[in-house]
């Protein structure tokens, strides 16, 4: 089913009970991947993710780095990759997907050329490919770069900070936007023996050793977003999501105060978190994604799905990502008889516009979220979902899981 071109989902009863597998976090796990890496030591990291994401930075950095290695369609392996090659010095080039060639990377780029790293575009300024060229230091241990871009430029940056000569002092210039990622890179260096100061604009890392510690990765919240909107959408659910914490590191764990005005109820127990299906309470006015942007089409389709109108912010970074999320979201909508519209600048709303279309089919663009996002509606009218196989970016077991869930799945 995950190599079929398309998938019809539906759901016969809408009632759903149990208990569902999550993959880990992907954004944990690389992180103490690249963190092993740096540390030139070995200790087990529990609960590897199986998102291709995390299995193609564990391949990566497990065998000798050949003349050209591809990050594939992975952000976070692109950008930690860049600043962990720069740091140890290899000469290779670092390519990606077509999209990864178009998701900019010259804020990383020119704070790692400042700090001595030789690199090279080989297509277009500020985008990869890139040839890396070494590393010779260069005096500096002061830089300056823009926030409100991506906060993987500067989890990247910060990962390898411990082993320049004289550490890092970077200031944040701009709105910081997906900080709760900075806060996660910082805790787990934390974790590695790494100290670390964030005041204000500033982090501050002194150069020292990363310790050997085991790790264990919990659950991924971003994945438990599509659960959350499937108990909303559900006539009756009751699911419980195990290895989710409550003092998470993943700022997606925002979820239970998000999805509470959506309906879903969630009881923490020292396994897991428990959802229940509750009345829909008033929704809230407006919702803002600028720390939390992968819940955003989450969210999206979930109104539409519930028939609310909801007013959404901090979308910017959502243009750069595995698709142009805001045009996707924009074009797929519609089909749910919903649209999204930008009613003042960087304010978007959910409109009920029209009639849903009666078995939607729902283009996913190359966008893992896209077709979790939009499943779950699944629960409302037969959808029809393009390219499953999207899934594996980050949750490769979604549809079996789907269908452990009661979903009637039709490979088209
Ligand atoms: O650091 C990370 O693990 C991530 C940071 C976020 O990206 P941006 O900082 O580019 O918003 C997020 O969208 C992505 O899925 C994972
Ligand atoms: C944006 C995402 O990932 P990345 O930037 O790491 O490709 C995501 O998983 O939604």
């Amino acid at each position: 089913m995950i190599s079929a071109a398309a998938v019809r989902v539906s759901h016969p009863t809408g009632v759903l009970r149990g208990r569902v597998t999550l993959p880990a976090s992907k954004s944990e796990a690389n992180r103490a991947l690249i963190i092993r890496a740096l540390s030139g030591k070995d200790f087990p990291i529990h609960n590897l993710s199986d998102a291709n994401d995390t299995q193609l930075l564990n391949r990566l950095l497990s065998t000798p780095a050949g003349e050209e290695v591809s990050a594939e369609d992975a952000g976070t392996v692109m950008r930690f990759l860049t600043a962990y090659y720069a740091a140890t010095g290899q000469e290779l080039t670092l390519t990606g997907t077509p999209r990864m060639c178009q998701r900019p990377i010259g804020v990383l780029v020119d704070a790692l050329r400042q700090l001595g790293a030789q690199i090279e575009y080989l297509g277009e300024e500020g985008y990869p490919p890139l040839r890396m060229k070494g590393f010779e230091p260069a005096g500096t241990n002061q830089l300056t770069v823009r926030s409100d871009i991506s906060s993987q430029y500067i989890s990247a940056l910060l990962m390898i900070a411990p082993l320049l000569p004289q550490g890092l002092e970077l200031t944040l210039e701009g709105k910081i936007s997906s900080e709760p990622y900075i806060r996660m890179t910082l805790a787990q260096m934390t974790h590695f023996g790494v100290q670390a100061t964030f005041e204000g604009q500033k982090i501050t890392v002194a150069k020292q050793e990363y310790q050997a510690k085991e790790y264990t990765v919990e659950s991924d919240w971003s994945a438990a977003s599509y659960w959350y909107s499937i108990t909303a959408l559900a006539k009756e659910a009751d699911l419980f999501l195990p290895a989710l914490r409550s003092d998470s590191l993943q700022g997606d764990s925002v979820l239970p105060v998000l999805m509470a005005p959506f309906g879903v109820q969630t009881q923490f127990t020292p396994e897991g978190v428990q959802l229940t299906k509750k009345p829909v309470q008033e929704p809230l006015a407006q919702i803002d994604f600028f720390a939390c942007p992968d819940l955003a089409q989450t969210v999206a389709a979930l109104a539409a799905g519930l028939g609310l109108e909801v007013e959404m912010t901090g979308l910017e970074s959502l243009r750069i990502k595995e698709t142009d999320r805001i045009a996707a979201l924009q074009f797929e909508l519609v089909k749910l008889g919903a649209e999204l519209r930008e009613v003042s600048p960087d304010v978007f709303k959910v409109f009920l516009a029209k009639q849903p279309e009666n078995e939607p089919t729902i283009h996913t663009y190359e966008d893992h979220r896209m077709a979790m996002a939009f499943a779950p509606l699944a629960l409302k009218v037969p959808v029809i979902i393009e390219e499953p196989k999207v899934v594996r970016k980050s949750y490769p077991t979604y549809w079996n899981e789907l269908e452990k869930a009661g979903f009637a799945l039709e490979v088209k």
